[in-house]
């Protein structure tokens, strides 16, 4: 048999799926519609692009004015916003993670990735009844108080979990799964909001260094929503260990499943490597923006191989986590800089890739 080329293989793609009939009153048979599309983008690729969010094009005009407003800032004085070690809020610096650490691999490069990046999130006073982990639920640091930034990324951050809820609702119906299913899960669920900037100024580009915007991972929750600029950067592994460029077609926005939902589901729906890589021209770097909503789960949650997933005769591929433990030691990886021990499968797909 010839090996097959280039270009006889099917062309790389991120299936676009419209998911309005969950987000409006849809019929049964809209839906069956969208929850196959998305249970087949689940299984091969672990990347979709929705269209029917229903969000507003200002919000997401106002979230992009937000990340450009704070960003321009001197580094100086963005500097002043970053939180104390273990607090996933406030402001990163270029160059001071390094993602690929979040499954226990050194970066390539041995460099730190040079996005910065602003972090909010759920706070436990957004669930006054319940005794939440003041650490992992930490008050967010907002560097104008109430203003403008304060209240556009809200505004986002609240679309954002609005579409993640519709996303579970849809992967329910998808799974095979009572409805609703996801909420006992996600109804005190740790999301965050991170918006990253890629942007080196000239001066401090080696333009022979293998430069990483964010190094290769896979997202640690249930599920990503993903605002990005139609700039190239982005990349996906396909199984067959190659990168693809992906960009959101106008108005739409991605989506990728997490680690948690690759164990609920013995890995029958994917959680995705991705990479930012962006192209260097003319020494420079293109500017590129992006904002992942992390719908990750109760604090208190633990998610173990669904019924149904796990070969008979077999061992499910993971053991049972709680989300508190799987989140700590992804983000004592990339945040901290301290391997994560504890991500071998993932860490393998990542060492194949290279
Ligand atoms: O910038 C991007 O498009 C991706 C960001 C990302 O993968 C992340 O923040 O986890
Ligand atoms: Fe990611």
């Amino acid at each position: 048999m010839q090996p097959t080329t280039d270009t006889e293989r099917p062309r790389f793609q991120v299936p676009l799926v419209d998911i309005s009939p969950y987000v409006g009153d849809g019929s049964p048979a809209a839906r069956a519609r969208t929850a196959a599309a998305v249970d087949r983008a689940c299984r091969t690729v672990g990347f979709i692009q929705i269209t029917g969010h229903g969000i507003d094009p200002t919000v997401a005009e106002g979230l992009a004015a937000a990340i450009d407003d704070f960003f321009d800032l001197p580094l100086e004085v963005k500097k002043q916003w970053i939180a104390p070690p273990g607090i996933n809020r406030g402001y990163t610096a270029p160059k001071s993670e390094q993602l690929s650490l979040s499954l226990g691999v050194a970066a390539a490069n041995r460099m730190n990735d040079f996005f910065e990046a602003f972090n909010i999130g759920v706070t436990a006073a957004d669930h006054p009844g319940l005794d939440l982990p003041a650490g992992d639920y930490a008050d967010n640091i907002w560097p104008d108080g109430a203003g403008p930034f304060a209240a556009r990324t809200l505004a986002w951050f609240a679309e954002a979990g609005r579409v993640a809820r519709v996303l579970t609702t849809i992967f329910a119906d998808a799974l095979g799964l009572p409805a609703g299913w996801f909420d006992a899960f996600t109804d005190h669920s740790l999301d965050v909001l991170r918006m990253n900037n890629y942007a080196l100024p000239p001066g401090d580009i080696e333009l022979d260094a293998d430069l990483t915007g964010m190094g290769e991972h896979t997202d640690y929750g249930i599920v990503t929503v993903l605002w990005a600029d139609r700039v190239a950067g982005l990349q996906v592994l396909d199984d067959d260990g190659r990168w693809h460029d992906v960009l959101p077609e106008p108005g739409a926005l991605l989506v990728n499943l997490g680690d948690l939902t690759a164990r609920w589901t013995n890995e029958v729906w994917r959680s995705t490597l991705h990479r930012v890589k962006p192209p260097v021209v003319d020494g420079r770097i293109e500017r590129r923006r992006s904002a992942a909503y992390f719908h990750d789960g109760n604090i208190d949650a633990v998610v173990s191989a669904l019924p149904g997933t796990v070969p008979p005769g077999e061992e499910p591929l993971y053991p049972p986590v709680t989300v508190a433990e799987h989140i700590a030691g992804k983000l004592a990886g990339s945040r901290q800089l301290v391997r994560n021990t504890r991500a071998e499968r993932e860490a393998q797909r990542v060492i194949t890739a290279r």
